[in-house]
């Protein structure tokens, strides 16, 4: 738990400009606007939006902040130092820059003299120069200065008299965070601790001698920030080693991403700084937002949310093991080393082959039913529900299908209606891209018979047509069901075209959302099954709906 007396760390946020240049993630300039207000709730005082000079869609960004501006962050505009024997006053990118009307600019140089030589062909001389010019330019011009120093790590490993001596030249000139960058992501947790506290004790010694004045006449005395990559898989660990020597601003992004094996993840380092470390970095209710930010970003830059990232991932608190969720139910200390509200996370638990009577009666009571007084009902659930998993069977996704095993174990299933057959017929032409299919069914409700018929464009989308088609006059509702997802698993390949076949039909009402499980050697067999249990669980929720608000009334 943080306090008022809490060391303060500050956020800095790259999932516009770093995080982009991750392969696969493109944004447009709504995106990133949407993006950036989430990031201000938040509470990240600090966002690089992108930068300007290197693409029209952040050019435009900058200018719509300048209309419509964020409540709290301040926005960051990123650039590179001026070209080689160039002027800072002259360089176009430094002019778009300043037309993105930031309070802050980034600006990132070599540290690496390999760099300097190999990548930008100049001297090292120049390149101090080119640091210089452009941090004094800008601060001419009323910007304050993060400097990052690219490739620092390697750099000052390589030449550390040179990687200083651009610190330096980025301090005598007036920037007010040296932001050290682990660009290529290679270096280890000990090297960045020892690097950070060998920069600190140099830079105390350093802005003793000479130090810049604000233009309220302060003395600036620079931070140290942090900037990790991820290609060892340490990039939150190296922020975090980096933090314990010192560093007083993380930079990173929202899920990781960026370039290459992407940044430091601030869904993982804010949780770790904050309730493992102490530091104060956002508000404990901000905190508790972190899992909603986290996928309202992935949501944003259409990629699939990682379920399993610590903190913010569906599953970064789901028990499956038996032994783990007896212990949860009884202290959720025992498996878990935070309380998931805390990142506005929940516990969840799985059902599965790997299930102890704790998970039944764990899961039942989240369906709403008691099963704690019937031990041997939950003891014959749990051996059925193994037993079907060996079939090929999986419930961990397909709840709907558990709870209405529950519901058929307890003698309480509902029998909405009655399925007597089903035929389908598909006719495949010859340079049509999808076959034709019609789908007959014969269902029974309230003892009365009715045969029905319907098309589709495939055999399964006739089906289901055909089953909505002769339920609607009994159960209206059905009208508002979907056939959100379909997916098939072959479980045993090698035996070819006698494989099982597992289908999971994800069903949605508007408002609620569930998946249904079924198995046969034949693929329609299997998806008829997860498809009438699919209509079967909508119209049990329905029903449990009505009688709450009956009995509410
Ligand atoms: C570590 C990082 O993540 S840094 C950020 C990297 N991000 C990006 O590159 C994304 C945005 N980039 C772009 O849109 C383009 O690369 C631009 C607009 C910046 C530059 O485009 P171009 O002028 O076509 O150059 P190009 O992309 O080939 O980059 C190489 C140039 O950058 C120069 N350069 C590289 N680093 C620096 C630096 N720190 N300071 C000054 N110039 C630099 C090189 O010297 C080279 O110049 P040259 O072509 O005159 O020899
Ligand atoms: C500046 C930056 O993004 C890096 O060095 O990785």
């Amino acid at each position: 738990m943080t306090t008022n007396s809490s060391p303060q760390l500050w956020l800095y946020d790259t999932t516009l400009r770093d995080g982009t240049q991750r392969e696969g993630l493109s944004v447009s300039i709504e995106d990133k606007l949407r993006i950036a207000k989430r990031l201000d709730q938040l509470g990240v005082p600090f966002i690089e939006g992108g930068w300007p000079g290197a693409n029209p869609k952040d050019v435009q960004f900058f200018w719509q902040l300048q209309e419509d501006p964020l409540k709290q962050a301040e926005i960051v505009a990123f650039c590179s130092t001026r070209r080689p024997n160039s002027t800072a006053a002259t360089e176009p990118m430094l002019q778009d820059i300043l037309a993105a009307g930031t309070r802050w600019v980034t600006i990132f140089g070599k540290s690496w003299d390999l760099h300097v030589t190999t990548s930008l062909k100049t001297t090292l001389e120049e390149n101090l120069a080119m640091i210089r010019d452009t941090i004094e330019y800008l601060r001419s011009q009323g910007r304050r200065i993060i400097y990052d120093a690219e490739h620092w790590f390697d750099g000052y490993k390589h030449n550390p008299d040179y990687a200083l001596q651009t610190l330096e030249a980025a301090i005598a000139s007036g920037a007010e965070w040296l932001v050290l960058c682990d660009t290529n992501g290679g270096t280890l947790p000990h090297e960045i601790g020892q690097i950070v506290q060998d920069v600190s004790s140099h830079l105390s010694f350093v802005t003793c001698q000479e130090t810049m004045t604000k233009d309220n006449g302060q003395r600036i005395i620079p931070q140290i920030g942090i900037h990790t990559h991820n290609d060892s898989e340490m990039a939150v660990a190296n922020a975090i080693a980096a933090v314990m020597a010192g560093a007083k601003m993380v930079q990173g992004t929202i899920n990781g991403y960026g370039e290459r094996c992407g940044n430091a993840n601030l869904c993982s380092l804010i949780p770790n700084l904050q309730l493992k470390l102490g530091y104060s970095c956002i508000t404990e209710d901000q905190l508790t937002q972190l899992t909603e930010a986290s996928r309202f970003v992935s949501e944003v830059v259409n990629l699939a949310p990682d379920e399993h990232a610590p903190f913010v991932g569906l599953s970064a608190f789901a028990h499956k093991g038996g032994i783990h969720v007896s212990a949860v139910e009884r202290n959720p200390l025992t498996y878990e080393h935070i309380q998931p509200e805390q990142v506005g996370n929940h516990r969840r638990i799985v059902i599965s082959e790997q299930s102890g009577l704790s998970n039944v009666l764990a899961k039942a009571r989240s369906f709403g039913i008691d099963l704690d007084q019937l031990k041997a009902e939950a003891k014959e659930i749990l051996q059925r529900l193994k037993d079907l998993e060996s079939e090929g069977f999986q419930f961990e996704a397909a709840e709907a299908s558990f709870a209405l095993l529950m519901h058929e174990a307890l003698g309480g299933r509902q029998k909405f209606f009655e399925v007597k057959g089903f035929q389908v017929h598909c006719d495949l032409v010859e340079g049509k891209e999808t076959s034709n299919a019609l789908a007959t069914v014969k269902i029974a409700v309230d003892g009365k018979n009715i045969l029905e018929a319907a098309e589709g464009n495939g055999p399964v989308a006739a089906l289901d047509a055909a089953l909505r088609k002769a339920l609607v006059n009994f159960y209206p509702q059905i009208a508002t069901f979907d056939l959100t997802d379909y997916k098939v698993r072959i479980l045993n390949g090698h035996t070819g075209t006698a494989a099982k076949t597992r289908v999971l039909v994800e069903s949605g009402n508007g408002r609620q959302r569930w998946t249904t499980v079924g198995v046969s050697t034949n693929i329609l067999e299997a998806s008829y099954q997860a498809v009438v249990e699919g209509l079967e669980y909508g119209l049990l929720l329905h029903s449990q709906a009505e009688a709450a608000v009956k009995a509410s009334t």
